[in-house]
Formats: structure tokens, C-alpha cells, sequence
């Protein structure tokens, strides 16, 4: 089983992940881990804090010579902004926050709260996803994430292959689709962040290269679908997941919905085995399993709660009311967000591959693959 934890506050010494049950053999290079950090503290409307960090991960256990050995890896990446035992307490609790709900249910600070409930950790979760598609690579799989809506504008993808939707991803500040809205978002951002007013969004993920059969409908845990939920529901600001269709689903007849089934003979030896469907409103998962098409996942990202022009609060000392705290915050992170998603998805398919192919080593996991596909051919 494929898993990790966290550890580290917002402003402590290092942020680490504990990643357990990463298959030996699989040789690791640092650069991509950092171009995902470095990717997470960029987009358009971050806040000061990303002028202090430079996020490099340290790999600190189970490799041998840049090869993983099986045993537990330690990722680690300090915070440069290492202040915390100089902090004070926050007088008035940030709506939007979990500073008040923390403050009660641990009969403490506010500060103790949101040093770790602060996004801040989403760097070793990043951390992580890109180690897993270490893993991933082997096998052809690729994840890309980009956003498909800001403050309420939609920024239509454009179409094509990985290598054309990852160029345009990559050309855009705002990490969308669609370079040639940057100018306009960038626009509306700015207009928030005059008016003291923060913006959320929508981004979306895209795996492709999937076989057939990662998850199970056999029980309600090991769904992919419902994981993949998890996963990126419990990354912070996220408050709402569609796989495929998603919520459009409901509102239109099953003719216009369930994705017809073709094969192709000359294409049996693709990932898809040759079953090829016309439409992918499912994106990619039929009974919480892969079904060979590109795996689709959208997030909503609510807008930034720390707001520069703050809303009513209260101190919890006097019970008077009064404006929430304010320090510095970011204005939007939809772009951050999108590539946290992309990560944590990564993640979670890897996780999935592990419980399909057994997760001792990588050689033993690609025989493995080779041989189901061969099977599922000849099913
Ligand atoms: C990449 C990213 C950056 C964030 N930056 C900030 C920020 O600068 N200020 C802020 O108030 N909230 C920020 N948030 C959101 C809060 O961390 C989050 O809304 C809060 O912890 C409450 O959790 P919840 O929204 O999941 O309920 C950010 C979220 C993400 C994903
Ligand atoms: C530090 C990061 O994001 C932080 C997430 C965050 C929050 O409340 O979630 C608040 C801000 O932190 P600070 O109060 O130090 O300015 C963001 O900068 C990061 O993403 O690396």
C-alpha cells in the first residue's frame, strides 16, 4: 500500500512528507520534484511570502544511490521563513479560516491552528505527487493540470495531445489552456486585489496513458473515484470535486451521457486495448475503476479568506466585535492550486497502480503490467 503523512506548521522550521510503501528500483532525480515546488509557489496573485521561499525537497531516507530501496522516504522542505516561536497569538479569528473551530476544539490559540491548517503544507503534498510520478513515468503515464475557470470567467481549454496541452499550460502565468487570456485574468486579479477582495476558481486535471483496472468496485474504499475525492477535497480551499460530466451528468437524459463502446483491433496493444469510446463523459472511471480513457478531474477552489479589507470578526478576549486579523495573504492561488491538484491526483493513481501491480519493486511491478495486458487481450 501506497501512503503518506505530513508534518510542519506554516511558519516552523521544515515541512516533511513520509511516504511508505514506494517501490525499490526506481531511480529518483530532484529536478522535476523542485520544478513542481517551483510551479506551486508561482501563478498570478500569489502574496509576499513566495518572495522569501525558494522550495527545494530534500530526499532524506530510503534511497541508495539516487535509487529508491523500498523503505520509507522522508521528504523534507525547510521553510525559510522559520519565525514561529517569535509569532504572536491572532487576536480575531479569519472567516473562511479554521482559526475559530481550531481555537475551541483545542481549547488553545489561534496561532497553533492555523500555523498548520495554513496551505503552506500543500508544498510536501507537491513534494510527494511528484515523486509518485517518478513511478508513474515507467508506465507512460502522464498528469496534467491546468485552470478552466477564475473569478467566475471559463477559459476555455484548447484540444490536442500531452506535449501541445502541457506547451500552452506552461506559457501561461495563469496555467491555463489558454495563453491568450492571460491578459484578462491577470486584469480581473488585479482589480481584486485593488479592491482589497480575493478569487477563486476551477481547475481540472488530465491522466492519460491509464491501463484498464486501477481501483476495484468491489468495496466502497478502494473506489478510485472515491479517492480520488479524498484526495483532492482535503486540499485546502477545495470545495467541490467532479470526475468526467460531473454535476452536468445529472441534468441531461443517459443517451447524452454513458460513453458508447467500440473496438479497434489495430489499436489492441494501446493502454485502452483497443476499446475506444467516441465521447469521455465519464473521465475515465466506470465503477470506480479505470476503463482506458483519460482520467478527468475538476475542482472548485473558493476564494482566498484572508482579505485585505477584512470582514466582520470578534476578539475572543473582550467578545467585542472587530475587523478579522490581517498579516498578508494572497489574493488568488486558483494556479497554485491547479498544480497541487495535479499532484495530489498523481498520487493517488500511483497509489492505485501499486494495488494493481504490487509495490516491492519496479521491475517486478512492469512484469506484472506486461502480463495483464497480455491477459486482458486475450480475455
Ligand atoms: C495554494 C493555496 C494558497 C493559499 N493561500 C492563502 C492565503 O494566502 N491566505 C488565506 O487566507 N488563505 C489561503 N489559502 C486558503 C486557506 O489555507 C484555506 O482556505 C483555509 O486553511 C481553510 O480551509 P478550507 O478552506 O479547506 O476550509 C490558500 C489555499 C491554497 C490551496
Ligand atoms: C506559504 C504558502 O502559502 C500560504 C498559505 C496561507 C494560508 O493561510 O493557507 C497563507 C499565506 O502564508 P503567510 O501568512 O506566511 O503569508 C500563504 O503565503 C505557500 O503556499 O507556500
Amino acid at each position: 500500500m501506497l501512503r503518506y503523512w505530513t508534518a510542519g506548521e506554516s511558519h516552523g522550521q521544515t515541512l516533511a512528507a513520509l511516504v511508505d510503501g514506494f517501490p525499490a528500483g526506481v531511480e529518483l532525480d530532484t529536478a522535476p520534484i523542485d520544478e513542481e515546488l517551483r510551479r506551486r509557489q508561482g501563478g498570478y496573485g500569489r502574496g509576499g511570502r513566495q518572495r522569501i521561499e525558494t522550495d527545494k525537497v530534500l530526499i532524506r531516507t530510503g534511497i541508495w544511490r539516487s535509487t529508491t530501496l523500498g523503505s520509507p522516504i522522508l521528504l523534507e522542505v525547510p521553510n525559510r521563513d522559520y519565525k514561529l516561536e517569535r509569532l504572536d497569538d491572532l487576536p480575531r479569528p479569519r472567516p473562511g479560516h479554521a482559526d475559530l473551530t481550531g481555537s475551541l476544539k483545542y481549547l488553545g490559540s489561534i496561532r497553533g491552528i492555523l500555523e498548520r491548517s495554513s496551505a503552506r503544507e500543500t508544498a510536501v503534498r507537491v513534494a510527494a505527487g511528484a515523486l509518485a510520478k517518478q513511478l508513474l513515468a515507467p508506465f507512460g503515464i502522464t498528469a496534467l493540470g491546468y485552470v478552466v475557470e477564475l473569478g467566475g470567467e471559463r477559459i476555455e481549454p484548447i484540444e490536442g495531445d500531452y506535449q501541445t496541452l502541457r506547451t500552452a499550460r506552461d506559457q501561461s502565468e495563469i496555467y491555463s489552456l489558454n495563453p491568450d487570456r492571460d491578459a484578462d485574468i491577470k486584469q480581473m486579479i488585479d482589480q481584486a486585489r485593488k479592491a482589497g477582495d480575493t478569487l477563486g476558481g476551477v481547475m481540472e486535471v488530465r491522466v492519460d496513458g491509464l491501463p484498464f483496472g486501477l481501483g476495484t468496485h468491489a468495496q466502497w474504499d478502494r473506489k478510485l473515484d472515491g479517492r480520488l475525492a479524498q484526495a483532492v477535497m482535503a486540499v485546502q480551499a477545495i470545495k467541490g470535486v467532479e470526475i468526467g460530466m460531473g454535476f452536468e451528468a445529472a441534468r441531461l437524459p443517459g443517451s447524452q451521457v454513458h460513453d458508447p463502446i467500440h473496438y479497434d483491433a489495430s489499436q489492441a496493444d494501446k493502454p485502452h486495448l483497443g476499446y475506444i469510446r467516441p465521447s469521455n463523459n465519464a473521465g475515465g472511471l466506470e465503477g470506480g475503476m479505470t476503463n482506458g480513457m483519460p482520467l478527468i478531474v475538476r475542482a472548485a477552489k473558493k476564494p482566498i479568506s484572508t482579505l485585505a479589507k477584512p470582514l466582520a470578526s470578534v476578539n475572543l478576549e473582550t467578545k467585542e466585535p472587530d475587523a478579522a486579523s490581517y498579516e498578508r495573504s494572497d489574493v488568488c492561488a486558483v494556479s497554485a492550486a491547479s498544480v497541487i491538484v495535479e499532484n495530489v491526483v498523481a498520487f493517488e493513481i500511483a497509489a492505485a497502480l501499486v494495488d494493481k501491480f504490487g509495490g516491492d519493486s519496479l521491475s517486478e511491478m512492469q512484469a506484472r503490467y506486461e502480463l495483464f495486458q497480455k491477459m486482458a487481450q486475450e480475455r
